[in-house]
């Protein structure tokens, strides 16, 4: 729509509600030099104040903007249809946001107006341009004539069409040429209507077409901005994504490691608890070898011992059936034994017998004789008797003093004095032990001693040497026990002479029997010292034979002296070869019968003592505790015992002498470390006062009992329990 040439100045300032002082309006209204120089372009004023009318039209509500809606209003300012005011809203509407804003309207409005104008100057340019061609054309046209007509309705069409623009806007022109020559032969007066009306539309269209370009290029610039913008955000996306991806690789990475470490932690772990089970399992694989090996030597050692089990069982069976035969046999021996006993003893009382028949033979016919020598007895004897009293009594003083002589009892034993009882040669022959039998022999021999004062040495007269006989001490034979003896005692103390055949040959008158010493019965001290101990003489439960050693004059004479008759005698006479004694003590309710074998300490002895050893239960090695020598003689005699009987029997080691204190030479611990060492019992005895004689000997026989009784045991143990039996019934 062409507008009018003419500008209106508008000076006033535009109130506006939401009116902004926009673009170049608002500059002009700032500086009014410039006003003046546009007052010479009013058009803009006014489009600019119709804008405003048309924007309050719509903004009726005044709320500062228009929506689709409120441009309907315009419909009736302006010819425009409801479409093409839609068009129009949508080309004002830059940010496409569905509301205009008063810039956008005044700004769409003045480009609009200003676009137009500017494109009608243009326009109007171009038109210029066009009516010189369409001259020239109408005068070259003028020259073709009617076909120049059509010719030019199309060159005019196309000059239209140029000066429209239409080819920009329009792709087919065929309807619009029709019409045009339509309305150019029908109607040539609504021709200029059609072309303004085709002006407009294709100056609209245009514009649209431009509006639609910039909106295009907004668009486009939007769009690249919205692009760059998104790929800016894309890029920023990308950039969170990639730290997000950085960091949750980091994080995952951190965690990856946490966990590989975790995990190679627990790979660790694995593999020790791997290995500690490998080197479990190859232990417990070796365990199960080894108990498989074991499995197999038990299964060889147990089919081993099956066998050597069932060898034992053959052998215990094949032993059990011997030692059933051995006791059997040995009950057949003891029975033999008790009879070859009971002859034997039947024989010894038939030997007691007839020797005291003997005897009392012998005594009738020694009072005869001593009656007769009584009538036949002058002066010269009683001289000669007073004489040899008073030399016996000064020798036997000496004889005490100096190297002693053979006991009394030696001289028997040489067997020149006394024929061998019968049953010694027995007892050799059956082999029964002697220790019963030599009972009766030494009974023999001991009652030769012990007629006299008891005091061997200075020899004793025969007389006193047969009344010994009269007093066997040891293991009184029953008859004798009747008193069939005593009678003969009792005469004898008044009878004080006694022949002696000595060792040496020398016949001695004995001294006055005053000396022997008697108890008020009249029997010499021991055997009532025996009768003492000795209640009711019965058989003894045990009976040890004990061997006395030790150097010459230690006290073993006088030790048993005192042990068995309870009594010391000074100045004994050395033993000569053996002497032996019978003590019954009583030990843990048991009788037990020591026989005491007193021996010869003097080295000429020393075969005859030596063969004693053999059938020994235990010994006794004495020394003198006041004399240094005879204690170092003890590891001999230690060492001679040691070989005739080896260590199984039990040794008592005695120092006597305990009362002479201040003589005394050998410590009381050397004693002890002596017997600790070779495993003796020990004790400081006196014979002189009696201390620790009867303590130690007991001790002897306790530990001698002690030790039959294991034996027993083991024997009994070992066969079936074999009836208890007696030897002698
Ligand atoms: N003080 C004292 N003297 C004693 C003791 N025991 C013996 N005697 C004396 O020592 C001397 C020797 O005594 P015997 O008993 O004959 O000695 P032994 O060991 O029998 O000597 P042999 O027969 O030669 O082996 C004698 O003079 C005794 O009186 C004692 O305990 N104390
Ligand atoms: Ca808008
Ligand atoms: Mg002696």
């Amino acid at each position: 729509m062409a507008t009018p040439k003419g500008r209106e100045d508008s000076s006033s300032e535009i109130p506006g509600h939401g009116w902004q002082k926009s673009g170049a309006c608002a500059e002009r209204l700032d500086h009014p030099e410039r006003l003046e120089a546009e007052e010479q372009v009013p058009d803009q004023v006014v489009m600019w104040r119709k804008a405003q009318e048309f924007f309050q039209t719509c903004d009726s509500e005044g709320k500062g903007f228009i929506a689709r809606t409120d441009m309907q209003r315009l419909h009736k300012e302006l010819p425009l249809s409801l479409e093409e005011l839609e068009h129009v809203f949508d080309a004002l509407d830059a940010d496409g946001n569905g509301f205009l804003t008063p810039e956008e309207f005044t700004t769409g409005f003045s480009h609009f107006c200003f676009g137009q104008s500017s494109q009608r100057e243009e326009e109007a340019g171009k038109q210029v341009a066009g009516q010189l061609q369409e001259e020239k054309v109408y005068q070259s046209r003028g020259n073709d004539g009617v076909e120049g007509t059509e010719h030019d309705e199309e060159a005019q069409f196309q000059v239209l069409m140029d000066r429209l623009g239409a080819q920009k806007v329009l792709e087919d022109e065929s309807d619009v040429r029709q019409l045009w020559l339509q309305l150019k032969k029908d109607e040539p007066h609504l021709l200029s209507n059609f072309e303004d009306l085709l002006t407009t539309i294709f100056a609209q269209l245009q514009e649209a077409h431009e509006q639609k370009n910039e909106l295009e290029c907004a668009l486009r610039k939007k769009i690249a901005a919205y692009d760059e913008e998104i790929q800016h955000l894309y890029e920023e996306m990308e950039q969170q994504i990639k730290s997000e991806r950085e960091q949750f690789l980091l994080k995952d990475t951190e965690r990856f490691q946490a966990r590989s470490r975790e995990l190679e932690k627990k790979l660790s772990a694995k593999e020790q608890e791997l290995e500690r089970l490998l080197q479990k399992q190859s232990r417990l694989e070796g365990q199960c070898t080894a108990l498989h090996n074991d499995k197999h030597e038990t299964k060889a050692e147990n089919t081993k011992l099956r066998l050597t089990n069932q060898e034992l069982a053959r052998e215990l069976e094949r032993t059990s059936q011997e030692l059933q035969e051995a006791q059997q046999q040995l009950e057949s021996l003891q029975r033999e034994a008790c009879e070859l006993q009971q002859e034997k003893e039947i024989e010894v009382y038939r030997v007691t017998e007839s020797l005291q028949r003997e005897k009392s033979g012998l005594l009738k016919q020694l009072d005869f004789l001593r009656e007769r020598n009584k009538h036949l007895r002058d002066e010269r004897d009683i001289n000669f008797q007073k004489d040899k009293a008073a030399k016996a009594n000064t020798a036997a003083s000496k004889a005490s003093r100096k190297q002693r002589s053979g006991s009394v009892i030696g001289k028997y034993v040489d067997g020149r004095e006394i024929p061998r009882s019968q049953s010694v040669e027995e007892d050799e022959t059956f082999g029964i032990p002697r220790r019963r039998n030599s009972v009766s022999l030494s009974a023999y021999l001991l009652a030769e001693e012990e007629l006299g004062t008891g005091e061997p040495g200075a020899g004793l007269p025969r007389r006193q040497a047969l009344r010994r006989i009269i007093s066997i001490e040891e293991d009184p034979l029953p008859q004798l026990l009747e008193g069939g003896f005593e009678k003969p005692l009792s005469k004898c103390p008044e009878e004080e002479e006694v022949f002696d055949q000595g060792a040496e040959g020398q016949i001695m008158a004995a001294p006055a029997l005053e000396l022997i010493p008697t108890s008020p019965r009249g029997q010499p001290v021991g055997k009532e010292a025996l009768y003492k101990e000795e209640s009711i003489p019965s058989t003894p439960d045990r009976l040890f034979k004990i061997v006395f050693v030790g150097d010459s004059a230690v006290g073993k004479t006088s030790f048993l002296r005192r042990l068995c008759e309870a009594r010391f005698s000074p100045g004994m006479a050395a033993t000569v070869g053996i002497d032996y004694r019978v003590k019954t003590v009583t030990v843990d309710n048991a009788r037990v019968a020591l026989q005491l074998w007193d021996t010869a300490g003097q080295e000429r002895y020393r075969c005859v003592t030596q063969q004693f050893f053999r059938k020994a239960d235990g010994v006794v090695v004495m020394y003198d505790l006041t004399a240094k020598q005879s204690f170092l003689s003890i590891r001999q005699w230690l060492s001679s015992v040691e070989e005739a009987v080896g260590d199984r029997i039990p040794v008592l080691l005695l120092g006597n002498k305990l009362d002479n204190e201040k003589e005394r030479e050998v410590p009381r611990g050397l004693g002890e470390q002596l017997a600790k060492e070779n495993n003796l019992i020990f004790y400081e005895c006196s014979a002189f006062s009696g201390q620790n004689t009867k303590e130690s000997l007991l001790h002897l026989a306790r530990l001698l009992k002690e030790q039959e009784d294991t034996v027993r045991k083991d024997t009994i143990q070992v066969g079936p329990p074999a009836k208890k039996k007696s030897c002698c019934g």
